[in-house]
C-alpha cells in the first residue's frame, strides 16, 4: 500500500513518481541510498531502482522492465481514479536499459563490493532484480534441478502392488499418479483446485511410503498455523484406516525450519539439514520465494519433498508466486528417466488416453510431459460438483462470457446481485448469527462452530466502501438489531465470531484461526476448531483477536464455508484479479453470492495478478546469449 508521504530530498523523475503516489517513501529512500553508496545519480536508473523495490513490495520477485508502466495505484477503493499512471513522464525502456547496463548498481562499484541489482534477459523480456531475490531464485532453480537429476532407489514390484491397493480406481487416476511420483522422485508437485482430493492423496502417499519403506521420518508443514492444523487433522482422520501413526503432527514452515523469536536465522539450513526423510508442504501457493529457498536449502538431497497446493489461488503476501511458477515452468533438460514409467502407465494394457468410467478425463500430452518433471494436477472435483465448480473453471480459464452466463443462469448454487442489493446478505448474516448464538448460549461449542461455517462474508479490501471495516460494522449493527441487544465488539458476548490476527504457539492459536465465544459453566470462553474436539480458551488467554462478521478473501484462503457472499470492489481496485475472484468463489461449498456488476466481473476475470519472476523461464544456463551484461 502506498504510504503517500513525499520524500523532500528526492529530485527529478523519482520525485515526480513519488508525488504521484506510484512510489512510496520507502521505495525512494532505498533507491537514493543505494545510488549514493554506488555513486549513481542517473535519474532513470534511480527510478528503475525504486520501481524494483516497489515491485517486490507488491509481490513480484523482480521488475519486468517491458511492463514497468503497468503500475496500479490502489487507494483501497477509497479513492478510485486517483491518478492516471500513463500521464507520468515514463522514460523509454531502451534508455533505462542502457543506463542500467553501465550503472555501478548493476556492474559493481570500483569503490567496494556493492552490486545490489541484477539485470537478466528471460522469456523475451528484461528483468531487474534486487540481488538478494536473484540469488534466492537461482538457489531454488539449482536445488530443484539437482534433485531432478537423480531418483530414489525403489522396488518397482512392491510399489506397484501397494499402489493397486491404495488406488483402486482405473487409470488415468491422477491421485494415483501423484502417489507414484511422490515415491519415485525426490520432488513432486501436486496441484489441484479445492476438493480435488489433495489431502486425501497426501494421506495415501504417506501410507504408500510407509508400506514400501517403513520407518521413514515424516515432516508435515504448511505456511500458516491454520493450514497446518487442518492438514494434521485431516491426515490423522485417515491414519487409522491407512495404518499410519496417529502421532503425525503438522507445523508451520517457520517452525519446521526452526524459527525462534529474536533469532535472525532459522536453525535448519544448508549447514544443518532437516532430519526428515519425507517433507510434505500443504497450501504451497502461500509460500514466498524466500521461504521456499530456505526450505530447499534445509532439505537433504536424499529426502523426498512433496509440494501440494492450488496454483490458481492468490499467492503469498510476500514476494513470489513460486507454486504457480514451478507448475508452469518448462522442464529442465536434466530430468532423470525414472523407474516409475511402467507404474505411471498403469497396469499392462491400461488406456490412459481415454476417460475413465469414473469421469476422470484423459491425460493430455502436456500432462504426460509434466509427469516426467514430477508435476501432476488433480482435476476431478470430489467435493462440490455442479455450478460452483463450473464457475471456478470458467474464471480459471479466463472465460468472461462463460463466467457471466453461469452467474446469470439462475442456478440455485449461484446468486449474482447488484452492489447495493444486500437484503439477502443481511438475512443470511442475521440468520447465521442467530443460530450461532443459540448454540453458544447453551455451551455447545461444536454446534456453534459448525453454524459459524454456514455463511461467510468476504471482501477484497480491508478499508473503503467495499472493505471489511465498513461491512463488519454494518453486519454487527444488523445482528445487534435482530438480537435486540447492544453488542460490544471489544468486549465478549456469546455467539461472537472471532478472528485471530497473530500466532501464539503457546496457546496453539494461529493467525487466521476463526472461533466463537460460547458460554460454559456460567463463564464465557473462546472455542476454536481442532479435529473433533474444539479447543477452548479463556478470553484473557487469547492473543490478538477481532470480532469478525466479515473477513478479507486473502484471509479466507485455506477455509471453506457452506455459503459465501463476496463483495466485489470497483474496477479501479488493483486487487480485482482473476486469482481473487477464483479464491473467493472456491471458498463456497454449496452456495455463492456475488455482489457486483458484469463490468466488474469481466474486469476481474480478464486481469491476472501479475507477479514478475524469472523462475517460470528456462534456466539462464540454457540460454547462453540471454544474460545481459553485469548479471
Ligand atoms: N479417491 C477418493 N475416493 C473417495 N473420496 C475421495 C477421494 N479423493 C477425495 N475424496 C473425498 O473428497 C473430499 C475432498 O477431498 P480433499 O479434502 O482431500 O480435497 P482437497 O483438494 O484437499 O481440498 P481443499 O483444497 O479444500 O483442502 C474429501 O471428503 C475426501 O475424503
Amino acid at each position: 500500500m502506498i504510504d503517500g508521504s513525499q520524500v523532500q530530498r528526492a529530485n527529478g523523475l523519482i520525485r515526480e513518481f513519488n508525488a504521484a503516489g506510484v512510489l512510496a517513501a520507502g521505495d525512494v529512500h532505498v533507491a537514493l541510498r543505494l545510488g549514493r553508496l554506488a555513486g549513481e545519480s542517473d535519474e532513470q536508473v534511480l527510478l528503475a531502482t525504486a520501481l524494483v523495490v516497489r515491485a517486490v513490495r507488491a509481490g513480484s520477485v523482480c521488475l519486468d522492465l517491458r511492463r514497468m508502466r503497468d503500475v496500479a495505484v490502489d487507494g483501497g477503493d477509497a479513492e478510485p481514479d486517483r491518478f492516471d499512471p500513463a500521464a507520468l513522464p515514463w522514460p523509454s525502456i531502451e534508455t533505462v536499459l542502457a543506463g542500467l547496463r553501465r550503472s555501478p548498481l548493476v556492474q559493481g562499484a570500483a569503490a567496494g563490493p556493492l552490486r545490489p541489482l541484477r539485470l537478466v534477459q528471460a522469456g523475451g523480456t528484461d528483468l531487474l532484480y534486487l540481488a538478494r531475490y536473484h540469488r534466492q531464485e537461482q538457489t531454488v532453480r539449482r536445488i530443484l534441478d539437482e534433485r531432478a537429476r537423480t531418483a530414489p532407489m525403489i522396488d518397482v514390484a512392491a510399489v506397484e502392488t501397494a499402489v493397486q491397493t491404495l488406488f483402486p480406481d482405473p487409470p488415468p487416476d491422477r491421485q494415483r499418479l501423484a502417489a507414484v511420483l511422490a515415491v519415485t522422485r525426490w520432488t513432486t508437485l501436486v496441484a489441484g483446485g479445492p476438493g480435488t482430493g489433495k489431502t486425501h492423496t497426501v494421506a495415501r502417499i504417506l501410507a504408500l511410503l510407509n508400506t514400501v519403506e517403513p520407518g521413514l521420518r515424516i515432516g508435515l508443514a504448511a505456511p500458516t498455523g491454520k493450514a497446518a492444523v487442518r492438514l494434521q487433522d485431516e491426515v490423522r482422520g485417515q491414519a487409522a484406516s491407512l495404518e499410519l501413526s496417529q502421532q503425525l503432527s503438522a507445523v508451520t514452515l517457520h517452525r519446521l525450519l526452526g524459527w525462534h523469536r529474536g533469532r535472525a536465522r532459522f536453525r535448519f539450513g544448508a549447514a544443518n539439514r532437516l532430519p526428515y526423510d519425507v517433507v510434505v508442504v500443504d497450501e504451497t501457493s502461500m509460500v514466498s520465494l524466500t521461504l521456499m529457498c530456505r526450505l530447499l536449502e534445509a532439505i537433504r538431497p536424499d529426502a523426498r519433498l512433496v509440494l501440494v497446493g492450488d496454483p490458481d489461488q492468490l499467492a503469498s503476501v510476500e514476494a513470489g508466486a513460486v507454486l504457480a511458477d514451478l507448475v508452469g515452468r518448462p522442464l529442465s533438460a536434466g530430468v532423470v528417466a525414472s523407474a516409475d514409467e511402467p507404474i505411471l502407465a498403469g497396469p499392462a494394457g491400461a488406456d490412459v488416453s481415454s476417460s475413465a468410467p469414473t469421469g476422470e478425463p484423459p491425460l493430455t500430452a502436456d500432462e504426460r510431459e509434466r509427469l516426467r518433471g514430477g508435476i501432476v494436477r488433480l482435476v476431478r472435483g470430489r467435493r462440490f460438483g455442479g455450478a460452483i465448480a463450473d464457475l471456478a473453471g470458467a474464471i480459471r480459464d479466463s472465460d468472461a462470457d462463460r463466467t457471466l452466463a453461469l452467474l446469470h443462469s439462475g442456478d440455485e448454487q449461484i446468486e449474482f446481485v447488484p452492489p447495493g442489493e444486500w437484503t439477502a446478505l443481511r438475512a443470511d448474516v442475521v440468520a447465521c448469527a442467530g443460530r450461532v448464538r443459540e448454540r453458544a448460549e447453551v455451551g455447545d461449542a461444536v454446534a456453534a462452530l459448525r453454524e459459524l461455517e454456514r455463511h461467510r462474508l468476504l471482501c477484497a479490501h480491508r478499508d473503503g466502501p467495499f472493505g471489511v471495516g465498513r461491512w463488519q460494522r454494518e453486519a454487527l449493527g444488523w445482528v445487534a438489531q435482530a438480537q435486540q441487544e447492544r453488542l460490544d465488539p471489544h468486549g465478549w458476548y456469546p455467539g461472537q465470531p472471532l478472528l485471530v490476527t497473530a500466532n501464539d504457539y503457546e496457546s496453539r492459536i494461529y493467525n487466521g484461526d476463526t472461533g466463537v465465544v460460547v458460554r460454559r459453566d456460567g463463564a464465557l470462553v473462546g472455542a476454536f476448531q481442532r479435529g473433533g474436539d474444539p479447543f477452548v480458551l479463556h478470553p484473557s488467554q487469547l492473543p490478538a483477536v477481532q470480532t469478525a462478521y466479515a473477513m478479507t478473501i486473502h484471509r479466507s484462503q485455506g477455509s471453506q464455508y457452506d455459503a459465501v457472499t463476496v463483495l466485489l470492489p470497483s474496477t479501479s481496485s488493483a486487487l480485482l484479479t482473476r486469482e481473487l475472484l477464483y479464491t473467493a468463489v472456491t471458498r463456497a461449498r454449496h452456495r455463492v453470492r456475488l455482489l457486483g456488476t458484469d463490468e466488474v466481473v469481466r474486469a476481474a476475470v480478464q486481469r491476472r495478478a501479475y507477479r514478475a519472476s524469472g523462475l517460470r523461464w528456462l534456466p539462464e544456463s540454457n540460454r547462453p546469449a540471454a544474460e545481459s551484461a553485469g548479471s
